[in-house]
């Protein structure tokens, strides 16, 4: 493969060198040895691999603040490998990659061991989280200093798939990580109002199909308890997975007060809704849960005026022998690396509630500035890292869970059509994905 890459004639949608928002702009970029080399009307060097981009979309690479990878231990369900060809063939230059893998990522050599399959597998930057608590046990503090000192640079710290539950453990976290600029991602949930067996929301459809549910205030208490504990320490807290109006009013809130607080949303929680589960099909079955349309409402309006600064997939796979019961019985969790774009085409820029600037800024810009990534989410200007995503927004596609990259099928998108498909995704100069396809790991490294 070729060192040198021209894009021809895509329209610019990233923030420009000032930082700026794009505007759309046709221009051919030219790529060489991984950096943004040139940017206008460029013609072609001899040995360029050239890319027709002709009504095509360029931003830069997305990046996802919220992967569950599953290795080591759940191999069955994804591997840091075929996590990262999803990631490529869904637009992502960078994914962080949760701690509730078994052995838990609470070590500073754990998350090493994550960055490097990251590495080995070449087509995505794989950055490591760092449980917040030992084992995620959420009693003693795991070794977030030396996590964040190691080669992997942890920055993001997460006790993903449970609640930092003591507010005592979440305000040392938040002191501790005063230093080394870490942040701590919570899955926003009170376990003591949630109980147990809790599988979808609490209310009325929960009520007629006899299921245990998740009433809204188990997450909005949390967020409120979170906010204040951010305040008082001067730390930094993210809300992962928002699903609630009550919780987007406390981040509004304690954003205008000052608070160092960002949040994320899923495409599943903007598209989806808890109607779903009345079919009692396993596939919509995700924690948080699929809320009511009030709540997606308010979801949608707070991605587009910012109060929510990014979409993150919440890729969460699981093998058939774990996704495949009685509704009551299976995992929690779908995919969403490879659709993500699409599903954010459809609800936010379709209908005008996001420019393909702002898509930028939600799904790479703020994301990378969260996790303090600083060659993702940059400007596309010459000497700039290239890691970029070209996107046709004229496309449909309709999706097909048995194409994924993922090693699981967990897809709630199966079957529906999608606008927006990613055309290519580059890593460094090196193009990673192709028309919804991984190259293997030997082109990638080639
Ligand atoms: N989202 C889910 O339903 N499941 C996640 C855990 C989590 O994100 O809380 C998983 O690890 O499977
Ligand atoms: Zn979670
Ligand atoms: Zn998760």
């Amino acid at each position: 493969m070729s060192d040198v890459l021209l894009i021809r004639g895509a329209e610019l949608w990233g923030p420009g060198p000032d930082g700026m928002p794009g505007t759309g702009a046709r221009a051919d970029v030219l790529v060489r040895d991984g950096v943004v080399a040139e940017i206008g009307a460029v013609s072609a060097p001899k040995d360029a691999e050239v890319v027709d981009a002709d009504g095509l979309v360029l931003l830069p690479g997305l990046v996802d603040l919220h992967t569950h990878l599953r290795e080591p231990g759940r191999e069955d369900a994804e591997t840091v490998s075929t996590g990262s060809a999803a990631a490529a063939a869904g637009g992502f230059t960078a994914v962080l990659a949760m701690a509730n893998t078994s052995p838990v990522t609470d070590t500073g050599e754990a998350a090493e061991r994550i960055l490097d399959l990251g590495t080995a597998a070449g087509l995505a930057d794989v950055v490591p989280v760092g449980a917040v608590t030992k084992g995620l046990a959420g009693e003693e503090l795991a070794e977030l200093g030396l996590m964040a000192r190691s080669r992997a640079r942890v920055r993001v710290f997460s006790d993903d798939g449970r609640c930092v539950q003591d507010a005592r453990v979440m305000r040392r976290a938040l002191e501790y990580l005063r230093p080394f600029d870490g942040v701590v991602s919570q899955h926003a949930q009170d376990a003591n109002l949630a109980g147990p067996q809790a599988c979808c929301h609490e209310g009325e459809i929960s009520g007629r199909l006899g299921l245990p549910g998740w009433p809204g205030v188990a997450e909005s208490s949390i967020v409120a308890r979170d906010v204040m504990l951010a305040e008082h320490t001067g730390g930094r807290v993210h809300v992962a997975h928002v699903s609630t109006a009550a919780s987007v009013d406390v981040i509004r809130w304690a954003k205008a007060r000052g608070i160092r607080v960002t949040a994320e949303v899923t495409p599943h929680h903007l598209a989806l809704g808890t109607e779903l589960v009345t079919g009692y099909d396993p596939v919509y079955k995700v924690n948080p849960p699929l809320r009511p349309s009030e709540d997606r409402t308010a979801l949608v309006e707070a991605l587009a005026d910012g109060t929510i600064d990014a979409v993150a997939t919440d890729h969460a796979p699981h093998a058939r022998h774990d996704k495949e019961h009685a509704f009551a019985d299976a995992a929690f969790g779908m995919l969403g690396l490879e659709t993500a774009l699409s599903v954010v085409a459809d609800v936010m820029v379709q209908p005008g509630r996001l420019t393909w600037s702002e898509v930028a800024t939600r799904m790479s810009v703020a994301p990378a500035r969260i996790a303090r990534l600083a060659s993702h989410g940059r400007p596309v200007a010459v000497g700039e890292p290239a890691n970029l995503v070209l996107v046709d927004p004229a496309a449909r596609t309709t999706v097909d869970a048995a194409a994924s990259q993922s090693l699981s099928r967990n897809n709630p998108w199966h079957g529906r059509t999608l606008p927006a498909a990613v055309v290519a995704t580059v890593l460094r100069g090196r193009v990673t994905a192709r028309d919804g396809r991984a190259l293997t790991a030997e082109e990638a490294l080639a």
